[in-house]
């Protein structure tokens, strides 16, 4: 697929379409078979109308110029893209296993191997973003996915940016935007290991920190950077010490992703290869 993606007239009769694996805002993705070589994609179609009408035609052509310069073990590829008349198709690498969330719900929370495991892919693939001055700025449970030996991949970078300098425009859901996002104010790529400290949270005890009932008291939750955590046993002292250090309200002083992945309770949890023991 690699070889062919830089193929500049794709078009859906080059496609067997498959089931539908998910619906988005603007549109689906359907499993999907490229007709010779059967290389099994996902197919996003993304209703043009759609677009125009929330005048998202440049957060499109950004999101796809990004993923597609991308390429990272942890980073799902986007391998390239066709339209027809009312649609826009971005041709996706499958993840054979799925949404991270769905493994989230089922099971309630993660055991801290694999949160940790997670946490040390998102890291690298996040220092990898960053050196090529991307902020993502929207990581959250719904974009991640496995592949099938259940490695990470970050999918969906609608609401990433190309960045040098602080950023202003605010997006994403409240859960798990930092502090600067949330106020609208200038941001930069620490707002990435902000979520990393909220996703951890998230892996080990199955909610967003500052989850509450109304979006006006989450925000006020993520201001204060009201924090406690649930007593249990399944979560060491270090998990705690290495959210508190990056759930932390000047963006400057947040653990550097460097720093995570030489913390104590990385280094004693992670799978260096990204997998774990089922
Ligand atoms: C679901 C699912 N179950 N299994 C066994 C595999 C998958 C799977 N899903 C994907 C998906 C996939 C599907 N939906 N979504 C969410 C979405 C949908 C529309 C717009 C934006 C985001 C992503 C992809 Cl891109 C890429 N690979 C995928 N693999």
């Amino acid at each position: 697929m690699a070889s062919e993606s830089v193929k500049r007239d794709w078009s859906i009769r080059d496609f067997e379409i498959g089931k539908p694996l998910g619906k988005g805002k603007f549109g689906r993705v359907y499993l999907a078979r490229e007709a010779k070589s059967k290389y099994i994609v996902a197919l996003k179609v993304i209703f043009k109308e759609q677009i125009e009408k929330y005048r998202l035609q440049h957060q499109l052509k950004r999101e796809m110029a990004i993923q597609t310069s991308l390429r990272h073990p942890h980073v799902l590829r986007l391998y390239g893209w066709f339209h027809d008349a009312e649609r826009i198709f971005l041709i996706l690498e499958y993840a054979h296993g799925g949404e991270l969330y769905g493994e989230l719900r089922r099971s309630g929370h993660l055991s801290e191997k694999q949160a940790a495991t997670y946490i040390a892919s998102l890291t690298h693939a996040l220092a990898y973003c960053h050196e090529k001055h991307v902020i993502h700025r929207d990581i959250k449970p719904e974009n991640l996915l496995l592949d099938h030996e259940g490695r990470l991949k970050i999918a969906d970078f609608g609401w990433s940016v190309q960045s040098k300098n602080k950023r202003h425009t605010m997006c994403g859901t409240l859960d798990y935007l930092a502090p600067e996002m949330v106020e609208n104010k200038a941001h930069d790529y620490a707002v990435d290991n902000w979520t990393l400290g909220i996703l951890c949270y998230e892996f080990l005890y199955g909610v967003p920190p500052f989850e509450a009932d109304s979006q006006a008291d989450t925000f006020r939750r993520i201001m204060k950077v009201d924090l406690t955590f649930p007593s249990t046993p399944h979560v060491s002292a270090e998990a705690k010490v290495l959210i508190t250090q990056l759930l932390v309200k000047d963006s400057a002083k947040r653990l550097s992703l460097e720093n995570i992945l030489k913390h104590p309770w990385i280094i004693m949890n992670a799978d260096p290869n990204g997998t774990f023991p089922k």
